[in-house]
């Protein structure tokens, strides 16, 4: 890289003098690296055989290089320490504000990222100089080592332009965001996103709504005081939450605040002026970072369907908050309810009271829920839950208004925007998914009974275990162990009962590997199912940096790898290493190997560490079937190595007759089929969707 670009990062859109805005992020962030990422699965991508310089499936990285790697300054990790990709979203807000002429806060275009890469607490600058070369200044941050924490974090801010303070912030922000958390998705391991505080409770909320099937960790984080002044809690949000984004697999959209993450759409903002900014009234946090960072497991909420990921992006903007007092007039009301508006949230008294001994109050209500208005009872109380207690709150259901429970006035208004703007909906589902539990927003039913604790307290007393921290490592070290059998054994009843007694079906063993890991390994169709299906996390990579997708490819459980794909999981690692394996099975002739592969989605046609492809090595080993099995599942026939020599070459040198005159055939049909060769050709993968 010759030119260095001193500019931050910019988003596809952002601003009119971006080279290519049809570029998804994290391309166009990696192509101003000079190096283009190319997610695995991309088949036929324009960008599979341009580049020389290593990529991988998550980001622009060269996994390839880290044997160069040494102890940085900070240097206590171990050199082969993996590392976890993070895409830094920065819409504005105080976190990266500075001081003006009149020493009020504003946003400062391209002073954050620069700033950044010169803070040594942020980025570490020897371990970049190792990994990226001398041309580094355009190269991806690096928090310095972590202690305790397993992986290295490598990241990228794109800078929004215009950077906003979130008063400023609304739907087609959101939409945004989401936008391009979806391009990158498979490119990075978790997302951070930089926010301001006054309206990061509204963001959090609509993102849960908008992002289905989250399988990686989302967090929005910001400061009440900017990260670039001496007293600030910039820098701990920001470094909080990239450690808990790369290193942790909670697939929620998070708010880190003031050392807790907490559910986004059961946050808060509490205070204007208190570091403690935010609170989380009815859910308890999912991770407490102390001394120690104390996940709580039992509290993430995880999709249990066998769905890939995707982002739902048309919000109905026809919603809006209506906040009781005593002497509000029927008129105000009335004139609220009436079109375009769709989606009331009717913020009540207490426990979701309402002044019943108002006939036209109640009628206006009526009226509107029976014109499809989609009306819902939360509390104006900061805590506690709406329910039919009283009399006067009963009535509302009566005429059709939905109790929201334990909402926030914001989840409740995002989630209405969502569920409004679902066509594949009809009026009675749309009510019936306003009151449901989709992304852990209320709490609607009793917790599943847990039988937890008469397991380990039998086993911690036999152990003479009494504190808590003992309890802890006790259930943590069990309960894989105990999954992990009952995968192992193929017994599903052991299973469902170990969930009984509050197992986590995410957990990770001392090699951190999961039972979806072992169900896959053993390609159980069976358990690998049940797993999904009870929340167990796609995308966690063992001490060897393995996924369970990985998994079932070496073991060739075809069933489980298109269960995985259908579920969001994707190929992960350096490109080269994929191109590594696809040519190790064509020397050995394994067939079933190659499809394994393709059913993950990898691009047949990917190159090895030389340049060689499965076809080049089918063909110097004269192996007829997979020459024949690549041909047909439309391998690239003429690419030359890094020798020049194409796959046609290398049969020519080695004599093997069939294969020759198979690829001359097939050449010589490809003349005059090339047009219709291009339409039987798979539709070009786009990994992002
Ligand atoms: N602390 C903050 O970030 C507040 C700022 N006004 C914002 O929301 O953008």
């Amino acid at each position: 890289m010759d030119a260095v670009d001193q500019r931050p990062t910019k988003t596809p859109g952002a601003s009119p003098d971006s080279e290519d805005d049809t570029l998804p992020l994290a391309m166009k962030l990696a192509s101003q690296n000079g190096t283009p990422p190319v997610a695995a699965s991309q088949n036929g991508s324009p960008w599979k055989r341009k580049q020389m310089v290593d990529v991988n499936a998550h980001g622009s990285l060269d996994l390839s290089k880290l044997s160069m790697r040494r102890n940085s300054s900070y240097g206590k990790m171990p050199p082969e320490a993996p590392e976890a990709k993070v895409l830094v979203i920065y819409t504005g807000g105080t976190i990266g504000m500075m001081r003006n002429e009149k020493n009020a806060l504003e946003p400062r275009p391209y002073e954050f990222v620069r700033k950044i890469r010169q803070y040594p607490n942020m980025h570490d600058d020897v371990y970049a100089g190792k990994r990226y070369g001398p041309a580094k200044i355009m190269a991806p941050l690096v928090l310095p080592y972590v202690e305790g924490q397993h992986r290295r974090i490598l990241y990228q801010i794109s800078e929004y332009e215009p950077l906003l303070d979130s008063s400023n912030m609304g739907i087609a922000d959101w939409v945004r965001i989401a936008t391009d958390v979806r391009q990158s998705y498979e490119f990075f391991d978790g997302f951070v996103i930089l926010h301001g505080t006054d309206t990061l409770s509204y963001t959090a909320s609509a993102l849960s709504f908008m992002f289905e099937n989250l399988g990686k960790t989302i967090i929005i984080t910001g400061s009440q005081i900017p990260i670039f002044e001496t007293r600030t809690d910039g820098k701990d949000n920001f470094t909080s939450a990239l450690i808990l984004a790369g290193n942790y697999v909670i697939p929620e959209v998070c708010v880190f605040f003031n050392s807790r993450l907490f559910r986004g759409n059961r946050t808060v903002k509490v205070s204007s002026e208190s570091l403690d900014a935010f609170n989380s009234p009815n859910a308890a946090p999912l991770v407490k970072m102390g001394i120690n960072v104390e996940v709580d497991y039992r509290v993430i909420f995880r999709p249990c369907t066998v769905d890939k990921f995707t982002v739902h992006v048309q919000m109905d903007e026809n919603v809006g908050l209506l906040r009781l007092f005593p002497s509000i007039s029927v008129a105000t009301v009335h004139a609220f309810l009436q079109a375009p508006m769709r989606g009331v949230v009717l913020q009540t008294y207490g426990a979701g009271n309402f002044p019943t001994n108002r006939a036209e109050m109640i009628q206006a209500l009526r009226e509107a829920s029976a014109r499809e208005v989609l009306i819902v009872n939360c509390t104006q109380c900061s805590e506690g839950s709406v329910c039919d207690l009283y009399e006067t709150g009963r009535q509302l259901q009566d005429v059709g208004i939905i109790p929201g429970y334990d909402m926030t006035p914001e989840a409740a208004l995002a989630k209405m925007s969502y569920v409004l703007s679902k066509q594949e909906w009809d009026w009675e589902m749309k009510k019936k998914m306003m009151k449901s539990n989709l992304r852990g927003e209320l709490t609607c039913d009793k917790p599943p009974e847990m039988q937890e604790y008469d397991l380990i307290d039998a086993v911690a007393r036999t152990l003479h275990l009494t504190s808590t921290k003992e309890l802890g490592q006790l259930k943590s070290s069990l309960f894989p162990a105990m999954v992990n059998t009952a995968v192992l054994a193929g017994d599903l009843a052991k299973l469902t009962n170990l969930k009984g007694y509050g197992a986590n079906m995410s957990a990770e063993n001392y090699d951190r590997r999961t039972a979806l890991h072992v169900a896959c390994c053993e390609g159980n169709i069976e358990m690998v199912k049940y797993l999904l299906q009870h929340g167990a996390a796609v995308h966690i990579r063992d001490r060897y940096d393995r996924t369970p997708l990985m998994d079932a490819i070496m073991h060739d459980h075809h069933q489980a790898i298109s269960l995985l794909i259908k579920c969001g999981a994707h190929l992960t690692g350096s490109i080269r290493a994929i191109g590594d394996g696809l040519c190790a099975a064509a020397a050995r002739n394994q067939l079933t190997r190659l499809e394994s592969y393709r059913i993950a989605g990898a691009d047949l046609s990917q190159e090895d560490s030389c340049g060689r492809t499965a076809l080049h090595v089918a063909a110097l080993y004269g192996h007829v079937e997979v020459v024949q099995y690549l041909l047909k599942n439309y391998a690239e026939v003429n690419v030359p190595d890094y020798l020049g020599l194409t796959p046609l070459d290398y049969a020519l040198k080695v004599n093997a007759v069939p294969v020759v005159e198979m690829l001359q055939a097939h050449q010589a049909s490809r003349g005059d089929e090339l047009s219709f060769e291009a339409d039987k050709r798979p539709p070009m993968q786009n990994s992002f969707d």
